[in-house]
Parts: C-alpha cells; sequence; structure tokens
C-alpha cells in the first residue's frame, strides 16, 4: 500500500516506522514545506499534523479521491463540514482522537461504567489527562471523546476546565516532560472513590492503529470510525 503521511513529527516518524515493517511504502512527507504534488500517487493518506492545517489536509484528500485517517485533534469544531465534504466527493474518511486499540477499549469501559453511575447522585466525576509538553491543545482529544461517553449515559451535559456546576464534568489538564498520554476518569462520593485509567507506554498504540485503520479503508467509500475498524459496534 502506498501512504502519504501528512505531518512528519513525533506521530508521522511512528507511523513510518510500523509502515515500512508492514510492507508499505511512503509516498509523500507533507509538512510546511512542501507540496501536497504526490498525494495523488497514494491509495491512502495519514493526517498526524497540527490542529491549524488538518482541515486543509483532510480536504486535500477529498479532492485527490484519496482516503484519509485523521488522528489529528484540535480541530473537530469543523467536523461535520469534512464529513459533508467527505459525502460530496464520495470519500473514504476516518477521524478518530486515539487510534490504539487499549484506548478505544476504554472508551467501552468508560461509557459502560457512566451508564452505571448514573442511578447514583452521590458520586460526581471528574477527569484528568497529562501529556508532553509540546502538545498544543488541552485538553486532549481522548478527554473530550471520553466527556462525550460520560454524557450520552448520564444526565451530564457538558465539560469544562473550569470550576463545574453540577451538570459538567471538570477536566483537568497537565503538561509534564514527555508523558505520551494518560487519562483518568474518576468518580468521588464523600465516603469512598471509583477510578479508572488508561496509561500510554509510548507512541506505537496510536501509530499502529493508524495503519491498521489506513489498511482497512483502501476500497471503501464512506464515514467510518475506530469502532468499525475494530469491529466494536
Ligand atoms: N489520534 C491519535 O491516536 C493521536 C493523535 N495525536 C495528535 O496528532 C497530532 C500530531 O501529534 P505529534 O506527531 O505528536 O505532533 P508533532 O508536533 O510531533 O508533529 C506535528 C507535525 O506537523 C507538522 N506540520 C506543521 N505544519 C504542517 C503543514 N502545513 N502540513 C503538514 N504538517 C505540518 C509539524 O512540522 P514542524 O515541526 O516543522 O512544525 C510537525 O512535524 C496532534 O494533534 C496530536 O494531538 C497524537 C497521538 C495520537
Ligand atoms: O498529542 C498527543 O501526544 C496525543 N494526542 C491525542 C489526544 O489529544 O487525545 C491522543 C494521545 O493521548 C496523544
Amino acid at each position: 500500500m502506498k501512504i502519504a503521511l501528512l505531518g512528519y513529527g513525533k506521530m508521522g516518524q511512528t507511523i513510518e516506522r510500523i509502515a515500512l515493517e508492514r510492507g508499505h511504502e511512503i509516498v509523500l512527507k507533507k509538512d510546511e514545506f512542501n507540496t501536497y504534488e504526490r498525494l495523488s500517487d497514494a491509495d491512502v493518506a495519514i493526517d498526524f499534523s497540527i490542529p491549524a492545517v488538518a482541515v486543509e489536509n483532510i480536504s486535500s484528500c477529498f479532492y485527490t479521491n484519496v482516503p484519509v485517517i485523521s488522528g489529528t485533534t484540535g480541530w473537530l469544531d469543523r467536523y461535520d463540514e469534512m464529513v459533508a465534504l467527505c459525502e460530496e466527493k464520495k470519500g473514504a474518511f476516518i477521524s478518530s482522537s486515539n487510534f490504539s486499540l487499549g484506548v478505544n477499549l476504554f472508551f467501552g469501559l468508560n461509557e459502560y461504567l457512566a451508564k452505571m453511575m448514573s442511578k447514583f447522585d452521590s458520586y460526581k466525576v471528574d477527569m484528568e489527562e497529562i501529556h508532553h509538553t509540546q502538545k498544543l491543545d488541552a485538553p486532549s482529544g481522548t478527554a473530550i471523546s471520553l466527556a462525550k461517553g460520560v454524557i450520552e449515559n448520564s444526565n451530564y451535559t457538558n465539560w469544562t476546565m473550569e470550576n463545574p456546576n453540577s451538570n459538567e464534568i471538570h477536566i483537568e489538564a497537565l503538561r509534564i516532560g514527555d508523558v505520551p498520554g494518560t487519562h483518568t476518569v474518576t468518580y468521588n462520593s464523600g465516603i469512598d472513590s471509583i477510578e479508572i485509567k488508561h496509561t500510554a507506554h509510548n507512541r506505537e498504540g496510536f501509530a499502529l492503529g493508524a495503519v491498521i485503520a489506513a489498511e482497512w479503508i483502501v476500497g471503501k467509500k464512506g464515514v467510518f470510525s475506530m469502532k468499525d475498524v475494530l469491529e466494536m459496534n
């Protein structure tokens, strides 16, 4: 499979290594200094760039008729626009705040726990995410996905990084050293706490999941999710 890497930072380079190990070829490493000229040579594109260019990267794929996997976070206020463009251009698209198998299992666990806890008013949920100091966005895309998972399965209505009211989920974002990504969801009462936590030990899981998603999407049309790729629906 011929892959275009849109963004060649920490994730782009890890994806390149895993893709080569799995027998794929890299035909473009897009950064701010080169063009999309070789995008049309690719069977699939993988975007791990920066919030400010994700929409340009993704829409270039739809205009070039190349399926696209996007892991970039911090741009999802424009997700619906990209879904509409994908449908208009009959493209293929997966965006996920986290491509690792472990976090996708954790998403399911979070939703199950939220449903269970929604019957018990004495517990109040809060979330913490820890990432490396180079991260541009806060809170992390994964923390936002976790908050959405709670909102869809409880009486909470939104999330905040400020002081929460009773309907709001508080998210704390910490930036420490080179932490790849740690997410904790805690339910606190006056009596005890229940906590679930996912700790990434490195970036391998994110990168492997993105390459597996890229292998999966080739030949398909439409907007999909990691649940489709991992058959978790
Ligand atoms: N969904 C998931 O599973 C995961 C998502 N992420 C997300 O992926 C994104 C990238 O993460 P990471 O690799 O750690 O970040 P990095 O900062 O290491 O890499 C981002 C890269 O994008 C490059 N870039 C800047 N401008 C452009 C442009 N115009 N076109 C293409 N590339 C450009 C940067 O170049 P330069 O350095 O020259 O500015 C940099 O190399 C982030 O949004 C992060 O949150 C990260 C891990 C997992
Ligand atoms: O920027 C990162 O590094 C990561 N970003 C993603 C996010 O915002 O959730 C996924 C992972 O936690 C690493």
